[in-house]
């Protein structure tokens, strides 16, 4: 996958800061790149005004040495406040605060005065525990005075690895460097760090080799290559038939996920329906095939045939038995395969069996409490997706404002092209069946999800406010062309 959208936790960064050094780069100079990055990113947003820059005992605290020097030889007031004293600083901080020829203040709310800007240069990656009371204590009275406030690589207190938080202040800007980290772009550190710059500094991309990176910001460079290509001679049979079974009598989700999967540039869907919902779902539909089906063994005989190619179970299924049943069944079949919503539910009791059956290529797209009844995995969201994705062998769409996606192997990708909006009934739907849509079309598992939940979010952003689910499979299109190429 792309090497730009790499994501770095603060451990392997500080291994790339490392190897960039070793390599033949002054730290001192990484970090000077730092600090005028940052001053930069100022200058081009706020006006000449009055800046508090408080800075941290390590290197991020040398950042702000950095900033507060290029500020001020911008002609701009700057008070630079020190927690813990100037003497105890080493390395490159202690080089860059030796350039500082104006007075260090103490660390606390004084040194907030008259601010109109304040740079948060407190902890970057290197912070290792809680912050202490006094320094929650001064972000939290900086939130009060809803000070400007512009944090150095992350808002301190953010822990980059995991996007969670304690006492870290909200900021308008935050300027990174090199690569962008996890906590960037997960809750609630996405939404911490306001709008996120990154910064080239000069590090070497080639340490990333060495460091066998996993996670990436989900980006079309991470899967564009493996999107379902259109030969000239293709007839409908060669671009996949994907099974829906549809819910009765919820119905509407069903045919959400239908439209959805072609609109998603699979050949042919078929909807499943109980022989009871025939009706309302033929209805609905002129491209889409409707057939009834009546049981478990109506579901193996219409599995025999193997021009199937995605099959996806779970909207509007109702989470009981007989949803159950039919779930193995589909996971039996060994084809590609996605399981949402009841689907899930149904194994709440029984979890174990559920992955056991896993075999072929398999998406769980799971909401935080679908995945609550089916898992028992604790830490942050990448951490556990992973974790669930390892335990059951399949790839997990761990969905919120900031989905993970994550592959049996380690892989993962974090997605932030969502907008808001998505948070309305229906749109699980959509996503369902725009991912069997794409592996319908033979999309390997984690990429067909990664660009499923990319899709999705681009449909909606798209269309903009007062989306319903209704509206999004027949934006799906305007999304693939964003993509650049006649694909899918
Ligand atoms: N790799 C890069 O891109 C570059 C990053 N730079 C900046 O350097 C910081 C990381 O610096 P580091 O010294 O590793 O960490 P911190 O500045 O966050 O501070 C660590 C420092 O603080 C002590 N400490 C940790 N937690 C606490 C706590 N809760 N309370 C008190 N003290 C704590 C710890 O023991 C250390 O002494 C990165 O974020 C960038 O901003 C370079 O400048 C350029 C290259
Ligand atoms: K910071």
């Amino acid at each position: 996958m792309a090497l730009a959208t790499a994501l770095l936790t603060p451990a392997e960064m500080g291994e790339v800061d490392r190897r960039t050094i070793a390599g033949g780069t002054a730290g001192a100079l990484l970090m000077e790149r730092a600090g005028a990055a940052v001053a930069a990113e100022i200058g081009r947003r706020w006006t000449r005004r009055p800046v508090a820059v408080l800075c941290g005992p390590g290197n991020n605290g040398g950042d702000g040495f950095v900033v507060a020097r290029r500020l001020a030889a911008e002609g701009w007031p700057v008070r630079l406040a020190l927690l813990g004293e100037r003497a105890a600083l080493r390395g490159d901080a202690a080089h860059h605060a030796a350039l500082w020829l104006q007075p260090v203040e103490p660390l606390g709310p004084a040194a907030l005065d008259g601010a109109g800007l304040v740079v948060d240069a407190l902890f970057g990656a290197g912070l290792s525990r809680p912050l202490d009371a006094p320094v929650a204590g001064l972000l939290a009275e900086v939130g009060r005075r809803r000070l400007a406030v512009v944090a150095v690589d992350v808002p301190s207190g953010l822990d980059g690895a995991t996007g969670l938080a304690s006492g870290a202040v909200a900021a308008d800007l935050t300027v990174t460097f090199g690569w962008l980290k996890p906590g960037h772009l997960l809750q609630p550190g996405r939404d911490l760090c306001g709008e996120t710059v990154l910064a080239d500094i000069g590090l070497d991309p080639a340490a990333l080799d060495a460091l066998g990176v996993k996670t990436w910001a989900n980006d079309p460079a991470s899967w564009r290559v493996a999107l379902p290509r259109l030969a000239s001679g293709t007839h409908k049979y060669m671009r996949g038939h994907a099974l829906v079974l549809g819910g009765w009598p919820m119905s509407g989700a069903g045919r959400l996920a239908a439209r959805a999967a072609a609109r998603a540039g699979a050949g042919l869907v078929t909807v499943a329906v109980p022989p009871a919902g025939h009706g309302t779902y033929a209805a609905a539909f002129e491209s889409q095939i409707v057939r009834p089906l009546a049981d478990a063994h109506a579901l193996d005989a219409l599995l025999a045939d193997r021009r199937f190619t995605g099959l996806l179970l779970g909207p509007g299924a109702g989470a009981g038995g007989t949803t159950r049943v039919m779930a193995l069944r589909l996971l039996a079949a060994e084809r590609p395969c996605v399981l949402d919503a009841d689907a899930l539910t149904a194994f709440a009791d029984a979890p174990a069996e559920l992955f056991a059956a896993i075999r072929a290529p398999t998406v769980l797209t799971p909401h935080a409490g679908e995945f609550a009844r089916l898992f028992k995995t604790s830490g942050d969201k990448l951490t556990q997706a992973r974790a669930a994705a390892a335990e059951s062998g399949a790839v997990l769409v761990l969905k919120g404002g900031d989905t993970v996606v994550a592959a049996p192997d380690g892989r993962a990708v974090i997605n932030a092209n969502a907008p808001p909006t998505l948070a309305t009934g229906g749109t699980g739907d959509v996503l369902a069946g725009l991912i069997v849509g794409l592996l319908a079309q033979g999309m390997p598992a984690f990429e067909a999800a990664a660009a499923g939940v990319w899709l999705h979010g681009a449909a909606a952003a798209t269309f903009g406010p007062g989306l319903i689910a209704s509206d999004l499979p027949d934006r799906i299109p305007v999304a693939l062309r964003r993509l650049g190429r006649s694909r899918a």
